[in-house]
């Protein structure tokens, strides 16, 4: 099993290139079934979860080619609609196969996909929407079987949660339902946006994407499409907090700026000095250690769940005490035991973890146990004295694409290790 091999070596420096969004580019490759001519994503970053994808999107019946960064998905001859546990099981993500099998072919049978390590992560929101829309659905022996007579039929549907997935899965859906569909309470992030956009360039009739209503006109059938997956805020995030945990600076090039508000207002109240283009991040601490904050985690325009795990990393060596709260998830804190392995110190007080500054972090033997957790740790390595090897990087390769060249190109010490 690959593990990183990480020497803490002073402030990082220089620039990187962002990848595409792996939460923007799941949803647009599922999106591919919704049509019988090819689709072609640009900018899709090399990450598991996309091979993940790509497979299942194969035992499906559709053909699959993938080039450097471009994937083109033709479904014309969908064969199986089937979603496997094996598959499943390795990307909650797959979850949205579901709406659009059901509302251009009628049937599907998508694995249930379980809770994870950050949390139980249950789908009613998926599946009550749909049954709203007029479907039919069992859940039985660990699958979700849903079929529809004929076509899926608009309604109006209340969430009672702010979900991303059930907003992406139910817009996959109502794209295709005669009449219209509104999504109360939807999320607003920038990857539903991103999707939007996509479905309404193959010919759907979304609007509202972006806030909390999402209005959409069914129509009969969609056409292609050529699209640019969205900058990843996620890996872009996370870079700008290694950057700043160790003082140091880095031009984010090919990034978002508009998709980050809350995480780089955090940022500026840890101390860096922040430039933004077009497309461009530039962070510098000149020369500065970073300063503690507060967080408490929030549905987008809010500070996002999946930067968490790396501003508590930040806090453990910035000055003062940052309280993270996380709103989101019950279980998202599994970075902090071997956080505190490496010297940090931080008391978890129910759903927030009490970070209290200036540890000299200490190089140690961790593991990760989730994507961002893993994002964590690799921080904590580049700030801590001596050699840090973070074991089960497998969760990071869900994610991040090729982590330790990128860093390794702003002056980190890092290898990948068998
Ligand atoms: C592939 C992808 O885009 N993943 C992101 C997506 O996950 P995902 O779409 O799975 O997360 P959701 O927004 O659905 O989850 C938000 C909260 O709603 C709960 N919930 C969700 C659905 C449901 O039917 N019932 C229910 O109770 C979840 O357990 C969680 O507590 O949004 C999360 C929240 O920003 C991010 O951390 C993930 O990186
Ligand atoms: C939790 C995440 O992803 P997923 O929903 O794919 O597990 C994440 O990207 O941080």
């Amino acid at each position: 099993m690959d593990k990183l091999l990480i020497k803490g070596n002073g402030p990082l420096s220089g620039s990187v290139r962002i990848s595409g969004a792996k939460n923007a580019a799941l949803p647009l490759l599922m999106a591919g079934l919704l049509t019988d001519q090819p689709c072609i994503f640009t900018n899709v970053p090399a990450l598991r979860d996309i091979k993940t994808t790509l497979a299942l999107l194969e035992q499906l019946g559709a053909r699959v080619s993938h080039t450097e960064d471009t994937v083109s998905i033709d479904a014309s001859e969908i064969t199986n609609l089937i979603a496997p546990y094996e598959l499943v099981k390795t990307m909650r993500a797959s979850i949205l196969v579901l709406g659009p099998l059901l509302a251009k072919f009628g049937r599907a049978q998508v694995s249930l996909p379980g809770g994870c390590a950050i949390g139980a992560r249950p789908v009613n929101l998926h599946l009550s929407g749909l049954e709203q829309m007029g479907a039919k659905i069992e859940v039985d022996a660990g699958y979700i079987t849903a079929e529809v007579e004929g076509r899926l039929q608009g309604a109006n549907i209340f969430m009672d949660m702010v979900s991303v997935g059930a907003t992406e899965n139910l817009m996959m859906a109502a794209v295709l339902a005669e009449g219209t569909t509104i999504l109360e309470n939807a999320a607003r992030e920038p990857e539903i946006v991103d999707l939007a956009n996509c479905l309404n360039s193959m010919g759907a009739n979304v609007s509202g994407a972006g806030t909390d209503k999402i209005q959409i006109q069914g129509v009969a059938s969609l056409n292609g499409c050529h699209h640019r997956v969205l900058p990843d805020r996620i890996e872009t995030g996370t870079f700008l907090v290694a950057a700043a945990a160790t003082g140091g600076q880095i031009r984010c090039e090919q990034a978002a700026p508009d998709t980050l508000e809350a995480v780089l207002s955090k940022l500026k109240e840890a101390g860096a000095t922040i430039t933004v283009g077009d497309d461009w991040i530039e962070l510098d601490m000149q020369g500065k250690s970073p300063k503690s904050v507060n967080i408490k985690t929030a549905p987008h325009p809010g500070f996002p769940t999946d930067m968490q795990a790396q501003f508590v990393a930040l806090n453990c060596v910035a000055s003062g005490t940052g309280v993270v709260t996380e709103t989101i998830f019950e279980n998202r804190f599994m970075h902090v035991p071997e956080l505190q392995r490496m010297g940090a110190k931080i008391d978890l007080e129910a759903n927030s973890a009490v970070c209290r500054g200036g540890s000299k972090l200490k190089g140690a033997q961790v593991m990760a146990t989730d994507l961002r957790a893993s994002a964590s740790l690799v921080i904590a390595g580049l700030v801590a004295k001596g050699e840090t090897l973070v074991d089960r990087i497998y969760h990071l390769d869900r994610g991040y694409e090729k982590i330790e060249v990128k860093l390794g190109g702003v002056g980190a010490k890092i290898e990948r290790v068998k």
